[in-house]
């Protein structure tokens, strides 16, 4: 029976999450064209990359990051003892052998290592989607498994929308943030911190946020101990929120 009150289950999806690799080790077989974009996603996430594959196969893009030292280089074929290190926490295939693809997928099982072999669902315990990079925002489309061009069209139809500044604005906020948990710290803090910080984000513009300085946003947290928001006008005129002040200019108005 539904219950209006809570939402419905609607089954199938993935559970879409941002997951933290920062300095952990991630293993990339294959150096190709998919290797290349896998990287790139990787190494925006600040994870150590360890990449297996022959010289010959690599893919320019791939190969800058070689180069680079971007990426810990192996040129060689895999082999399980590649998966001998504890410290790998994810595995990733993108190589033109369906049955090293699948065999390098049950040595991973039995190491319950997470993996993803491109182009092969049932041996993907993770998909990637189509992902939309602006500063600390980031957006991704998934289609879970039915259409992969139309995560690519839907990825660019919402970034088309999106204000140019956004991510700029967010990481303002992120900044404000921090201070925020310096002037108030502590867990009893959270629930009044949470709602001022709403209330920041839901009055002030994106063009303020993004024009806020490191001055403006010291004087603005003043607003928080008395849970006020002044906006970035009365931040930087010292104006207090709700106060009325004589701006010069006089009005009449007549009641008949
Ligand atoms: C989003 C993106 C991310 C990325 O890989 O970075 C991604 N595929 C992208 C592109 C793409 N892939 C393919 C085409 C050719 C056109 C087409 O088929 O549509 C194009 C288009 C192109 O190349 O432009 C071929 C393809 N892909 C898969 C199969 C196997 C199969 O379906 O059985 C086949 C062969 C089908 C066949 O043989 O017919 C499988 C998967 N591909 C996924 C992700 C996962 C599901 C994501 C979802 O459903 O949303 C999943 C399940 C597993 C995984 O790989 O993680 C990236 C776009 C990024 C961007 O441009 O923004
Ligand atoms: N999921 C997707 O989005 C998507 C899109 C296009 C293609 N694909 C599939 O992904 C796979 C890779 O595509 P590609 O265009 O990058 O291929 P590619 O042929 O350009 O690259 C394959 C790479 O794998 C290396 N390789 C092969 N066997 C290896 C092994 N045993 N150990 C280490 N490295 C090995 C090769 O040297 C080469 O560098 C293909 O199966 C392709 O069909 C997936």
């Amino acid at each position: 029976m539904a219950d209006e009150r809570f939402p419905e289950i609607q089954g199938g999806g993935s559970l879409i999450l941002a997951w933290q690799v920062r300095n952990k080790k991630v293993l990339v077989v294959g150096g190709g064209e998919v290797a290349a974009g896998r990287i790139l996603n990787l190494l925006n996430a600040d994870a150590k990359v360890v990449l297996i594959s022959p010289r010959d196969g690599l893919n320019p893009e791939v190969a800058h990051r070689i180069e680079r030292g971007q990426v810990t280089y192996h040129d060689k074929l895999f082999e399980p003892s590649d998966l001998d290190d504890p410290a790998i926490t994810m595995v990733m295939t993108a190589v033109d052998d369906p049955e090293a693809s699948t065999r390098i997928w049950k040595l991973c099982k039995e190491k319950r290592i997470a993996a993803n072999i491109a182009d092969v669902p049932p041996e993907c315990d993770f998909y990637f989607g189509s992902v939309h990079r602006d500063g600390p925002l980031q957006i991704m489309v998934s289609t879970n498994g039915n259409g992969p061009k139309m995560a690519n069209i839907v990825r660019r139809r919402i970034a088309a929308t999106l204000p140019p500044n956004i991510g700029e604005a967010i990481a303002k906020v992120g900044a404000l943030r921090k201070k925020l948990r310096v002037l108030a710290p502590g867990d009893e803090q959270g629930p009044k911190r949470m709602k001022w910080m709403s209330k920041v984000c839901v009055q002030w513009s994106l063009e303020d946020l993004c024009e806020m300085e490191d001055v403006d946003m010291n004087e603005l947290l003043q607003g928080y101990v008395p849970d006020q928001v002044p906006s970035l006008s009365q931040v930087r005129s010292g104006e207090e929120p709700g106060v009325w002040q004589f701006d010069g200019s006089y009005g009449w108005s007549c009641v008949i």
